[in-house]
């Protein structure tokens, strides 16, 4: 699922927001994570159980990620990882997606965003 936008965090000229919101609208389900957080690995792995992709940005592997972190808190209200967002909104954290799933409610929001890329794509 990797695309210009990973390789681009952190470098470019626009914020730290604009840049969050290319990639979660460029993305069904964009995590924001650290490498060392297994509340992240297990909100990964909801997502994998379920065979979604999803697109995993490892803040503790950018040079900005605590500007990252800043700007999540503008945008969420919480600078704590897991940052999670499903078709273009954000979600919740690891407890909240995990909620979700068992509500039976996470599945249709992603389903919700593929057909949405389906649209666009035709
Ligand atoms: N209930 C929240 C807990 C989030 C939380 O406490 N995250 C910790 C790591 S597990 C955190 O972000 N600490 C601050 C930091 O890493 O910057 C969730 O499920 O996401
Ligand atoms: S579970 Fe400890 S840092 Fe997230």
């Amino acid at each position: 699922m990797g695309n210009h936008t990973s390789s681009s965090l952190g470098k470019s000229e626009t914020t730290p927001v604009n840049q969050i919101q290319e990639t979660i609208s460029d993305n069904c389900v964009v995590i924001f994570s650290k490498t060392s957080c297994s509340y992240c690995t297990m909100a990964k792995n909801i997502f994998r159980d379920m065979n979604v992709n999803y697109k995993a940005v490892e803040l503790d592997m950018l040079e900005y990620g605590s500007q990252f972190q800043d700007a999540l808190y503008k945008m969420t209200g919480e600078r704590t990882v897991p940052r999670i967002f499903v078709n273009g909104t954000f979600i919740g954290g690891a407890t909240d997606t995990h909620r979700l799933h068992k509500e039976g409610k996470l599945l249709p929001l992603v389903h919700q965003c593929y057909l949405k890329k389906k649209r666009e794509f035709q």
